[in-house]
């Protein structure tokens, strides 16, 4: 069978990045995606914003919707103090492979758990299956419009407390425009824009901040 470009990019990590070295796998990603194939990862750009977030908001417990390969896991999993845990739910189960190769190999596979499946059936699950009482930290990387669902997803089953961060990558592009409408109009919700560009691209693109205030 061919490689797909998921494979491509995990075996590269695999042959040219340290083990058990999450700085490494992050910065061999990010020079394989700008200099052989384009995919879909945060990036640095918008993973430097990423990363300056997470050192103000100090999360333990933290939700992931859309693992992909991996980077964006691996890329909160080494900035997490010992006790922190981040759950990742990814609903391709090839992209799911990859990751949890890419997660082990970063050596991170004790702070992160993949749940493979669809975000609306695992959400519900997260109190009971998952022993979450609330989430620190939500970063939406998924279907865009997954977003506004999945978030009212999260209000309904009382995920979020005061304070409750949730992070949106892509709100320019492809774009989350209901989920944007509905958060900025939402007086539990304190928003803040982050510009930037799509990953490994000049295209304009942005990040979303949202604070719970509940
Ligand atoms: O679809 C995305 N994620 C969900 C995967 O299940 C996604 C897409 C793009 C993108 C694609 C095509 C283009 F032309 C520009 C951007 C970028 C991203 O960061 C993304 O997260
Ligand atoms: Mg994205």
């Amino acid at each position: 069978m061919a490689q797909s470009k998921e494979e491509r990019i995990l075996n590269f990590v695999l042959q040219n990045a340290v083990k058990g070295d999450p700085q490494s796998v992050v910065d061999t990603i990010d020079k394989y995606c700008s200099q052989k194939e384009w995919a879909m990862n945060v990036g640095d750009e918008k993973g430097l914003i990423l990363d300056k977030i997470l050192e103000e908001t100090k999360p333990s417990v933290l939700l992931e919707l859309g693992t992909y390969c991996g980077y964006s896991a691996v890329r909160i999993a080494r900035l997490l103090k010992p006790s922190a845990r981040l759950l990742t739910i990814e609903f391709n189960p090839d992209f799911a492979a990859v990751a949890k190769q890419m997660i082990e190999f970063a050596g991170v596979q004790d702070k992160v758990k993949i749940l493979e499946g669809p975000s609306e059936t695992i959400i519900p699950q997260l109190k009971k299956k998952h022993e979450v009482d609330t989430l620190d930290f939500v970063f939406l990387d998924h279907w865009k419009d997954r977003y506004l669902p999945d978030t009212m997803l999260l209000l309904e089953h009382g995920l979020l407390r005061k304070g409750s961060v949730i992070l949106a990558d892509n709100v320019i592009c492809p774009g989350a425009p209901e989920f944007i409408k509905y958060i900025r109009n939402n007086n539990s919700f304190e928003c803040t824009n982050y510009p930037s560009h799509v990953e490994y691209m000049k295209v304009k693109d942005a990040m979303e901040k949202a604070v719970f205030l509940g």
